[in-house]
C-alpha cells in the first residue's frame, strides 16, 4: 500500500526527515507512529501526502486524493448547523449517504447534527472529524493524533469506537499518537522516529521481545524492591518503578515468587508500548554516542 525508500524531508536548511532503510507497509496493515515531538511523524505524512517536498522515493498503491486523512487541526464554519457542514463536504444528504448514517449512530453523534459547531465540546468535534474522514472509506486512511487535548475518558472511548470500526475490515491505517496505551489494541505494527530518523519498525511483539525480553514484570521502586531486583536484568523505565526483563520462566517464576513474598505488587506484560519506546531509544541513543 505505501513504501518508503531513501526519502529525505528538509525545511530550508533543516533536515526534519531522513528514512534510509526501506519501509513498506503492506495493505490491511495497522501501523502507528511513534516518537517524541518533532521527531517528524507529521513530516512523514505530509510527504505521503504530497504536502511537502521530498527526496527519494514514496510509493502510494492509491492516488493521493483518495487518501483519507485526519490531521490535527480542524476548522468548519460556526455558523451553519453540522448536519449542512457534513452535508457540504459529503455532497448528498445525510440520509442518502449510507456510510454517514452508520457512522453517526455508531459515535452517537444524531444530537449533535442540530447544533453548530462552535456549540461541540472537544470530544463531539473529534467525532465529526472521524466521521467524515471515515466516511471516505478510503483504503488508505491516516489519523494525526486524533485524540489530542481530550480527556483521559473520551480518549478511551474515541479509540475503543476506532478499534471496534477497522477491527474487521481491511484497512490500511496510519496512526500517530502520544498515547501509547491508545495504540496498543488498535495497531498491530510500529514505527519509531526519533530525530527525523528510524529507530525501529515492526510488529507490536517482535519489538517488545527485542528489546524487552520475552515478558518484563513491573512494579513500585521502593528499597526493598531494589533489592529484589539486583541481580536481574533491569530495563528503563520511570524513576518511580522498576521494571525486569524476564527471558525464562525460571527466572520469571523466582523474581514473581520474591515479590509476593515481600507483598509488592507487579504488572507481568508482554506487550507494554511504553516500556518498549523506552527501551528502544536508550538503546538507540547509546548507540550513536
Ligand atoms: N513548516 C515547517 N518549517 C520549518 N520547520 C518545520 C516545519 N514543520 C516542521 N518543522 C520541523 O521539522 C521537525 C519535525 O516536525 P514534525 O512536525 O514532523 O514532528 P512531529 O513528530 O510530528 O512532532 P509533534 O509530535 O510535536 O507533532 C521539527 O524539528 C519541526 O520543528
Amino acid at each position: 500500500m505505501l513504501e518508503f525508500r531513501n526519502l529525505e524531508v528538509s525545511y530550508g536548511t533543516k533536515k526534519a526527515l531522513s528514512i534510509t532503510d526501506r519501509i513498506e507497509i503492506k495493505a490491511g496493515e495497522k501501523l502507528g507512529l511513534i516518537g517524541s515531538n518533532g521527531a517528524g511523524k507529521t513530516t512523514l505524512i505530509r510527504a505521503v501526502l504530497k504536502l511537502v517536498p521530498y527526496r527519494g522515493e514514496v510509493r502510494r498503491k492509491i492516488p493521493v486524493e483518495e487518501i483519507a486523512v485526519h490531521m490535527q487541526q480542524n476548522e468548519y464554519s460556526s455558523l451553519v448547523p453540522v448536519k449542512d457542514v457534513m452535508e457540504a463536504i459529503l455532497g448528498c444528504h445525510i440520509k442518502e449517504h449510507e456510510v454517514a448514517q452508520e457512522l453517526i449512530r455508531f459515535f452517537e453523534f444524531e444530537e449533535c447534527l442540530r447544533k453548530r459547531y462552535k456549540a461541540l465540546s472537544g470530544g463531539q468535534k473529534q467525532r465529526l472529524t472521524m466521521i467524515l474522514v471515515m466516511c471516505q472509506e478510503s483504503p488508505l486512511t491516516i489519523f494525526d493524533e486524533v485524540t489530542s487535548g481530550l480527556d483521559f475518558e473520551t480518549r478511551t472511548r474515541l479509540m475503543q469506537l476506532l478499534q471496534k470500526w477497522y477491527y474487521k475490515r481491511n484497512t490500511t491505517l496510519l496512526v500517530v499518537s502520544h498515547y501509547y496505551e491508545e495504540l496498543e489494541s488498535l495497531v498491530d505494527k510500529l514505527l519509531l522516529l526519533e530525530q527525523g530518523q528510524v529507530v525501529d519498525y515492526g510488529t507490536k511483539e517482535e519489538l517488545f521481545q527485542k528489546y524487552c525480553g520475552k515478558r518484563a514484570l513491573i512494579f513500585e521502586r521502593n528499597p526493598l524492591a531494589q533489592q529484589i531486583a539486583q541481580g536481574y536484568k533491569n530495563l528503563k523505565t520511570a524513576e518511580d518503578r522498576i521494571a525486569v526483563r524476564c527471558d525464562e520462566e525460571e527466572e520469571e517464576r523466582r523474581l514473581a515468587e520474591a515479590l509476593r513474598q515481600a507483598n509488592i505488587d507487579y504488572v507481568r506484560t508482554h506487550r507494554d508500548i511504553e516500556l518498549m519506546v523506552t527501551n528502544a531509544k536508550a538503546n538507540w541513543e547509546g548507540e550513536r554516542k
